[in-house]
């Protein structure tokens, strides 16, 4: 019988490329040493901090729960810098059921498989700090609710002029004349607190709280919703093809938060797994 090296090996053998996401220092050390030598691979760090100082490294705006998105980016983003190609093949270390990096996968880059998670926040008009700030908003107010309560609300990210003329106020807008700014912990239990109101929140490109009590009013034209979402994912979606926001959508009825760009939902993410 085969060893199991032999047969686990073929997960690694002759990939274009290492990509360890989130290494220890004296994990990373390891693969370092392998960097030197001749026939070397490359090796990338993927993770929220490069902890460990390597020289290539793609920033995750946040520890993905779900192992395949977190892969993605990493790819998707890789892809980007040109640190790989498309249709290389990477070794993809990474931790699923500890700290520790336990699991490898044989992922292959394709270009023409693209998502769009890491365009998501590095290419969108909003700066990435704004979007990722009110992706952790939306996270947190999925797990806690309001006052116990399950919470819908949705954040149109970007593009705010023309997000603002293609929707139409629902009631005064409280952040009419203010100057406030997402990520501020104030006006974050704000922004929690209006959640429970009508309507979507505007938000610049820079995290400027434009208006909250926004009615959309995007065409829907073409623009697909999973089964069960209603008319704030429609025009959550719809607004992103319309226009060059993003939006983040916290659904009342299920739970889950969504990322939509260009009408397409990019990313699905459980608030309760974080
Ligand atoms: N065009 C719109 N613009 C802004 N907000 C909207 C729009 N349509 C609906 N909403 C908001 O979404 C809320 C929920 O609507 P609906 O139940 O149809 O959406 P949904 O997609 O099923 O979302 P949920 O999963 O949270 O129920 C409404 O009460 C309203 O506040
Ligand atoms: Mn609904």
């Amino acid at each position: 019988m085969a060893g199991l090296d032999d047969v686990f090996g073929d997960l690694f053998s002759s990939v274009d490329g290492v990509a360890l996401f989130s290494p220890s220092g004296s994990y990373y050390e390891r693969f370092a040493d392998l960097e030197d030598e001749d026939d070397a691979v490359e090796v990338i760090v993927v993770g929220t901090e490069n902890d460990v100082g390597a020289d290539t490294f793609v920033e995750l705006p946040l520890e993905f729960d779900n192992i395949s998105d977190r892969i993605r980016f990493g790819l998707e983003g890789a892809l980007d810098q040109d640190i790989i190609d498309d249709g290389d093949t990477l070794a993809c270390a990474t931790s699923v059921f500890s700290d520790d990096i336990d699991t490898v996968s044989r992922v292959r880059a394709d270009a023409d498989n693209h998502t769009g998670i890491y365009d998501l926040f590095a290419r969108s008009r909003a700066d990435p700090e704004v979007v990722k700030s009110v992706l952790e908003l939306a996270i947190e107010l999925g797990q806690k609710g309001q006052k116990g309560k399950p919470v819908g609300a949705l954040f149109v990210v970007g593009d705010a002029g023309k997000v603002m003329n293609k929707s139409r106020p629902l009631s005064y807008n409280p952040f009419e004349k203010s100057h406030v700014h997402v990520g501020d912990p104030i006006v974050n239990v704000m922004l929690k607190e209006f959640s429970r109101l009508d309507g979507a929140f505007v938000i610049s490109d820079a995290g400027k709280i434009v208006s909250a009590y926004r009615y959309l009013e995007p065409s829907a034209e073409g623009v697909d919703i999973p089964k069960g979402l209603g008319a704030r994912h429609m025009a959550g979606g719809a607004i992103t093809r319309d226009t060059n926001a993003i939006s983040i959508v916290l659904s009342e009825s299920d739970g889950l938060v969504r990322a939509f760009k260009a009408g397409e939902i990019i990313l699905e993410v459980d608030p309760e797994a974080y």
